[in-house]
């Protein structure tokens, strides 16, 4: 098991076997050779600065379990080059413009770029392991990895399920497509989908990209030993739970100890290549490190196979896209009625306005776009409409723009509405508020939701209070459409951590935060959510019964839920859901015999890779909704 960010170093360094390039009569005699020698021998032999040599301050590990990477031999003080690469020796995804290419060729070449990246760089990589040991990058390909643990060629059909996020089933579909597609392509069926599955997941976990003309990534490459570096990159410090509630975000770590730059030739004898320096001084010992980027945790598991403890990058969609947020925002909280339609039109409008206003990279994405072949073009552009929320509690402000101005072309009309419904008969209040509670409906019917029968949730008393209050309110929705509790995630993933012993995610830590906030919650409300678990225990329950307690105690409607709202729903649905996992525990445990581990696994029948994937949405999600409260 791979040892992940930054604690890497801590256990890996006692297990080392680290190669050089010495073979043959030099190496030990009983000593059997890995494929990493001859690797570093064909490095070093077309090139390669800064491994492999007697006076090399880096080195290729392969630990017990097969994990390779980089370890520091000496002590490398921050600025030092440790490794240049000639750019020659990489794979590219170019496609060159040849002068005097036939008709047919140039029809090829055209075929080729309209391909997506992966597949066009998949098709290169297999093309020269068909040459076999004729090959020139034979060295090389030996060393590639057999499997990469990613969910195209690693996971079960129950791991798939478990990961209980739309968006990355939605992903996982995609790149499943496009593995199965790639053989279609002109010379494509020369592999198998297995062979195809296999270079797309090399390509999509070692792939370096340098910068287009027009913005965005030009060419990508395959570089030899750079793509041996593993990766730690940006750090959640902050204890879980209190992460987006600090002033100016959670304090963030960065764990690289290298960086990779492409050097021009420096004259005309010279060479492109790729150089790696030290960021910070390195220990001898310490394994050399490359942040992979500041990518979700969606981009890491689908494409490398793991998931980095404690990401700041990582985020939830709340929308697909900005027209699906205003129609979940009317049919949330707008009454039929409400507006009349020209004043309606003009607040979609300006909505629109607002969050077109807040979109700075649009040119720029457009720019990039241009250039893109339009099978890619389309999943950048469906990857920049989605309307997200980070893990430092960080909403899209596409989003905030647009709600801020429906609340404020709503919130009159509706104030006066209520001003008038609260100076009417008190039963009046307490029905129109107790079916205000569609906390777990989805989004997205497409016009005025006042067409839905039930009454529209309250605003709140200001703008921000009602951004805050819509959002947690998204989220608990989406929250509710992931099928696991996350007290049932948190109470796994803490018994793993103990098990294994290691424990950069804090999941021990999240537990003990998280259970403590549901029973902070049932300390103040515990009646009220004794009755929504009684009634059948549903979040929406939850938010009937606080709607009902609000009017019934004579607040007005637009600051109902202002006192526990969000967190009375919340903790409704987590309770529920503990409740629900604690009788599936004793379930399992019973048919297994009691035993911790055993029991975990027979509730879930899946590996822990997709529970820490779907773990930290749902601490997003549930730090969102508490935080508006
Ligand atoms: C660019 S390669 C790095 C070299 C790779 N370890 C090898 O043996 O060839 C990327 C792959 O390394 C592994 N990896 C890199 N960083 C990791 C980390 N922090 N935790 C777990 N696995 C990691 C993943 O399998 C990933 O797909």
């Amino acid at each position: 098991m791979h040892l992940q960010g930054c604690v890497r170093q801590a256990r890996r360094t006692p297990r080392l076997a680290v190669a050089t390039a010495a073979a043959g009569p030099e190496a030990a005699p009983q000593q059997q050779e890995s494929a990493l020698q001859p690797f570093l021998r064909w490095a070093i032999a077309n090139g390669v600065e800064g491994v492999g040599a007697a006076d090399s301050k880096i080195a290729l590990y392969e630990g017990e379990g097969g994990e390779r990477g980089v370890v520091a031999l000496q002590p490398i003080p921050s600025g030092q080059v440790v490794m240049r690469i000639p750019l020659r020796l990489a794979i590219t995804d170019q496609v060159d413009d040849d002068d005097d290419a036939d008709a047919q060729q140039a029809q090829q070449a055209q075929q080729e770029r309209e391909l997506p990246w992966s597949v066009r760089l998949a098709g290169r990589l297999l093309a020269k392991a068909a040459e076999g040991d004729a090959c020139p990058w034979a060295p090389y390909l030996a060393v590639l990895p057999q499997q990469v643990p990613s969910p195209l060629t690693a996971f079960s059909w129950e791991d798939v399920q478990a990961l209980e996020y739309q968006p990355m089933l939605r992903q996982l579909e995609h790149t499943t497509w496009l593995a199965s597609s790639a053989g279609q392509q002109p010379g494509g069926s020369r592999f198998s989908r297995e062979q195809w599955d296999w270079a797309l997941s090399v390509v999509h976990s070692r792939t370096f990209g340098a910068p287009g003309p027009a913005g965005g990534v030009g060419v990508r490459m395959l570089v030899p030993l750079v793509d041996m570096l593993n990766h730690a990159g940006d750090f959640i410090l902050s204890p879980p739970g209190s992460s987006n509630s600090a002033e100016g975000g959670p304090s963030v770590q960065a764990f690289e100890n290298v960086r990779w730059d492409l050097r021009a030739p420096a004259g005309p004898e010279g060479e492109w290549a790729m150089e790696v320096a030290a960021t910070r001084d390195i220990s001898a010992g310490e394994e050399v490190l490359l942040s992979y980027g500041e990518r979700g945790n969606d981009d890491f598991l689908l494409h490398y196979g793991f998931v980095p403890p404690r990401n700041p990058h990582d985020d939830v969609t709340l929308f697909t896209d900005i027209e699906s947020a205003i129609d979940w925002w009317m049919d949330t909280f707008l009454p039929l009625g409400a507006l009349p339609p020209e004043r309606l039109q003009a607040a979609i409008n300006s909505a629109y306005t607002s969050a077109e206003e807040q979109d700075s990279s649009a040119m720029a994405a457009e720019r990039v776009l241009a250039a893109a072949p339009e099978a890619e073009a389309e999943i950048i552009r469906a990857e920049l409409a989605r309307i997200k929320l980070s893990a430092g509690g960080m909403v899209d402000g596409r989003l905030l723009a647009a709600f801020r101005s429906l609340y404020e072309a709503a919130a009159p009309a509706l104030q006066q509405q209520q001003q008038g419904s609260s100076s009417s008969s008190s039963s009046n209040a307490s029905s129109s508020s107790s079916s205000s509670s569609n906390a777990s409906s989805s989004s997205s019917s497409s016009s005025n939701a006042s067409s839905s029968s039930s009454s529209p949730a309250p605003l709140g008393g200001s703008w921000l209070e009602h951004l805050r209050r819509a959002v947690a309110r998204r989220c608990q929705e989406v929250l509710a459409g992931m099928a696991t509790p996350l007290l049932q995630d948190l109470e796994r993933l803490a018994a793993w951590e103990r098990h294994s012993g290691d424990a950069p995610h804090s999941w021990a830590a999240a537990l003990t935060h998280y259970a403590a906030a549901i029973a902070a919650y049932e300390a103040r409300c515990g009646g009220l959510l004794g009755a929504a678990a009684a009634s059948g225990g549903s979040a929406a329950g939850a938010s009937a019964e606080m709607a009902a307690v609000a009017s019934s105690s004579g607040q007005p409607l637009l600051d109902a839920g202002a006192a526990g709202g969000q967190d009375a729903a919340l903790a409704a649905l987590l309770l529920q859901q503990a409740r629900q996992a604690e009788q599936e525990q004793h379930k399992g445990s019973a048919a297994s015999g009691g035993s911790e581990l055993q029991s975990e696994s027979s509730t879930s029948g899946t590996s822990i890779l997709p529970v820490i994937y779907r773990a930290y949405k749902k601490l997003i999600l549930a730090d969102a909704i508490l935080l508006a409260d």
